[in-house]
């Protein structure tokens, strides 16, 4: 089985290194950009599987155009009726912008030179581009010339050249220039192929200076020796070859050795004027030199390339789609990976080189200065080609916390503290050895909102804010040198637990401890603040504040809680700071309690007053969505407190609930003493409304009838018909609850009742809810009734 050779030098030959003194090329720099000459619908074309068709050469050569190409090898015009046509439709259509010159390539050969011709009729400026092989090799087996019959070959042919070029300018007002390969340069006798040049120079006769010049391209036909043999070929050719100012030397490398991009720099070292080429380097085998890559190589360095390709991923789709030669995603520049960095040390380098930059190009602007661009492991600005930031950064088992944390700031416009880097680091480490894959932007960002409830009602937690006012009150302790005492904050507040609204109440030196201290008291949850960060994120109105807190269990040793080696964090957003931080309180604490489950909250009335009648009432507007009138919220604080006098003051939220509704008859299956059937109102000439209907009165139905100024004090009337005393209506207010077709009327009345002869008058609540607001009035006031001690009429 073939195989390769132990000594390969048994069948490979090296090359000859070139006799050069004192070369000047290796101490130059490269400060200007070349020649550009694409060749793509050329020697990229006929290296195609599927050479293109004419629709694709127009789309690419339009491309070619927009990228800022002065120099277009459009075809090969006699190889093909569709390289013909192409040709002809350019000119036809009028596609060939005024400052751009077509170049077409032929053999030395008379038919073809004449066909060539024949394609550019009426184009305003073309380069006629002849190439005959050289080197000895295709003299001796392809061609089976000699020296002077080669020399022959090139000349006869470029006098034909000449002639017709002077023709077709005369008859139809056209420039031509021209330009002449010795094709396989770099493996001809370098004497041969300048011997060659000035006989074809001298033949053309029309070089002259600046557009003028006579081109000859040297082409690396095929790479047969490192990138400073070519180098020095090329110094060496244009040291020697005659009238240097009436040449243009242009390049024309392949790729064999890979070095296509070096041989094409080293070489317009060495002096070369020109560079032909193709886009991504497609080209025949391994390809021409890539042209994207030499023009982007000479940008970040800082020189304009004349080529532009702000807009890189519509060059890649144009050449792709014509070439349907996909770009590897390592490719210089183009390929989908080149600005992406998947491990660890490379991600932090480039959070820090976007965070210094950023810094830096800020004093820079002030300053009215350059901005720079200078990023570890990022040699070009991806804005700069169209590209975003998007790829930079990506995640998998090789990634670490800074990466992730690149990502969360880019994504969620957080920027995580250095520990809490590192905790949502093992997150996604989890993730990705669990999962043996890429981990997504969007995996962690879904990540990153589970595991800190952040981002709204999906991700909520088991327990998450939903209002709050903190108020400040003086610190019981004295200080020492006779100043004011320090003030407390204290947090009074509505969470949902476990999707159940709780009121909660607590105090410290701050919102968040004031909060840790509520979560102690109502939930036993018992943690230590170790670290707090905050910053504003958006600007103007849009403005909001993040906090960062990291959570410790509390220990008996307080040095012992700050040391302790298990943490928790959490994230709190708000356009309010100190609700920014309580927000991230409560995430930490989320991941504090986990499944753990949570005691029932307690109310605590009484001699420990941590609950007021402010909060007994805002226990039953999250339980109940009821917002009770001053004057009821103080009456059913008094009986809370009675209720709670045997159980220590303590109460449970869902107790106190229960006890509101079974005392104002709130939605209970109990109707009272009195309670409301079929009622109307009939209007009375020069009076208020007249109320007709039946209520049941201690378990009977009767007819009723009342006036009054309005529909309440009406029924009122009504219920007064059938009592002995008077009933007044001391408080009356309302409000909805529900939404939409659920939403219904709650109606709060206080009665008060008097019999003559008794002792003092008496005065209570009632509750009723109905969809129609006279009704729950009406049944609010007989629920209040029910609660009096009335003493009803014989029927
Ligand atoms: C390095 C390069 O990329 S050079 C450009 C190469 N591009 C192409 O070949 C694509 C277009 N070519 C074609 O369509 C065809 O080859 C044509 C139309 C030019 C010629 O076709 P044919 O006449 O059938 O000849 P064929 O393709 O076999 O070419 C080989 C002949 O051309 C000769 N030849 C090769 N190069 C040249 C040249 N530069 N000048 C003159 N004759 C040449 C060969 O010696 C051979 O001659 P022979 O038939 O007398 O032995
Ligand atoms: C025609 C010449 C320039 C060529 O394509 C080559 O030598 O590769």
């Amino acid at each position: 089985m073939p195989c390769m050779l132990i000594d390969p030098s048994q069948k490979y030959g090296p090359y000859v290194p070139l006799k050069l003194d004192n070369r000047q090329w290796p101490t130059k720099t490269i400060t200007k950009a070349p020649i550009w000459l694409s060749t793509d619908l050329r020697d990229g074309n006929q290296a195609l599987a599927c050479p293109m068709t004419l629709e694709q050469k127009l789309t690419f050569f339009r491309l070619l155009v927009k990228c800022g190409f002065k120099e277009i090898e459009i075809a090969f015009p006699s190889a093909s009726d569709t390289d013909f046509s192409f040709v002809r439709y350019l000119i036809e259509n009028n596609e060939i912008p005024d400052d751009v010159w077509i170049q077409v390539l032929t053999p030395a050969r008379e038919d073809l030179i004449r066909r060539s011709f024949e394609s550019v009729v009426g184009a305003k400026h073309v380069i006629m581009h002849m190439y005959n092989a050289l080197c000895p090799m295709f003299r001796n087996v392809v061609f089976c010339n000699s020296k002077a019959q080669t020399i022959e070959l090139a000349t006869r042919h470029t006098k034909l050249i000449r002639e017709l070029a002077d023709q077709y300018a005369a008859s139809h007002r056209m420039k031509f220039r021209y330009e002449y390969s010795p094709e396989t340069f770099t493996q001809t006798e370098l004497e041969f192929s300048l011997e060659v040049c000035e006989a074809v120079k001298e033949v053309w006769g029309k070089a002259g200076p600046g557009i003028d010049r006579i081109i000859f391209n040297l082409p690396a036909t095929v790479e047969v020796a490192p990138p400073n043999h070519y180098a020095d070929q090329i110094e060496y050719f244009c040291a020697h070859i005659s009238e240097r100012e009436k040449v243009i030397i242009s390049l024309h490398p392949h790729n064999d050795r890979g070095t296509a991009i070096a041989a094409a720099e080293l070489a317009v070292l060495g002096g070369a004027d020109r560079v032909e080429g193709c886009l991504f380097g497609n080209g025949e085998r391994t390809g021409n030199v890539d042209l994207v890559t030499l023009a982007l190589n000479l940008y970040t360095q800082g020189i304009t390339p004349y080529l532009d390709f702000s807009d890189i991923q519509e060059v890649i789709d144009v050449v792709t789609s014509c070439n349907n030669i996909p770009i590897h995603p390592r490719h210089p520049y183009a390929g989908e990976l080149v600005f992406t960095a998947f491990s660890g040390s490379h991600q932090d380098a480039i959070k820090k080189g976007f965070e210094a930059q950023d810094i830096r190009h800020a004093k820079n602007a002030a300053n009215g200065e350059s901005q720079m661009w200078d990023m570890p492991y990022m040699p070009l600005d991806p804005a700069d080609l169209g590209c975003t930031y998007e790829a930079v950064i990506r995640v998998n088992a090789q990634s670490g916390k800074a990466g992730i944390a690149y990502l969360v700031k880019q994504h969620l416009q957080l920027d995580l503290p250095r520990k809490m880097q590192i905790a949502f680091y093992k997150v996604i480490q989890d993730i990705s050895d669990r999962e043996a894959r890429e981990v997504t932007v969007e995996d962690i960002t879904t990540a990153f909102r589970q595991t800190y409830h952040f981002g709204g009602p999906n991700y909520e937690g088991r327990l998450a804010l939903r209002s709050f006012h903190i108020t400040a009150e003086p610190s019981p302790h004295s200080t020492d040198n006779g100043e004011p005492p320090d003030e407390r904050r204290r947090f009074d507040g509505t969470i949902s637990v476990d999707g159940v609204l709780r009121v909660i109440r607590g105090d410290g030196n701050g919102p968040i401890s004031a909060l840790i201290d509520a979560l102690r008291t109502h939930l036993e949850i018992d943690v230590t603040l170790r670290e707090y960060l905050e910053h504003g994120v958006g600007g103007g109105q849009d403005s909001k504040a993040v906090s960062y807190i990291e959570l410790v269990a509390t220990t008996d040793d307080v040095k012992e809680t700050r040391r302790a080696s298990e943490s928790w964090w959490g994230v709190g957003l708000d356009s309010d700071m100190v609700a920014s931080g309580l927000r991230a309180v409560l995430s930490a604490v989320n991941s504090v309690i986990g499944d753990r489950e949570l005691p029932e909250l307690k109310l605590s009335i009484g001699s420990n007053v941590t609950s007021d009648k402010s909060h007994v009432s805002d226990v039953i507007v999250n339980a109940l969505g009821l917002e009770l009138p001053r004057r009821l919220q103080a009456s059913f604080f008094e009986v809370v407190q009675h209720k709670t006098h045997e159980s220590d003051g303590k109460i449970s939220h869902d107790d106190l609930s229960r006890l509101f509704q079974d005392t104002y008859g709130y939605e209970v299956e109990d109707k009272g003493r009195f309670s409301l059937g079929d009622f109307l109102f009939e209007r009375v000439d020069g009076g208020g409304p007249l109320f007709k209907g039946e209520m049941e009165i201690e378990g009977v139905v009767r007819k009723v009838t009342g006036e009054g100024n309005g529909p309440l004090s009406a029924a009122i009337d009504a219920l007064l018909s059938q009592v002995e005393g008077t009933l007044s209506c001391r408080e009356y207010s309302e409000h909805s609850v529900g939404e939409g077709s659920d939403v219904k009327a709650v109606s709060f009345v206080e009665l008060v009742y008097e019999l003559p002869g008794a002792a003092k008058k008496e005065a209570a609540w009632g509750l009723g809810s109905d969809t129609d607001i006279t009704a729950s009035g009406i049944r609010a006031a007989l629920r209040a009734a029910s609660r009096l001690d009335v003493v009803v009429k014989k029927a």
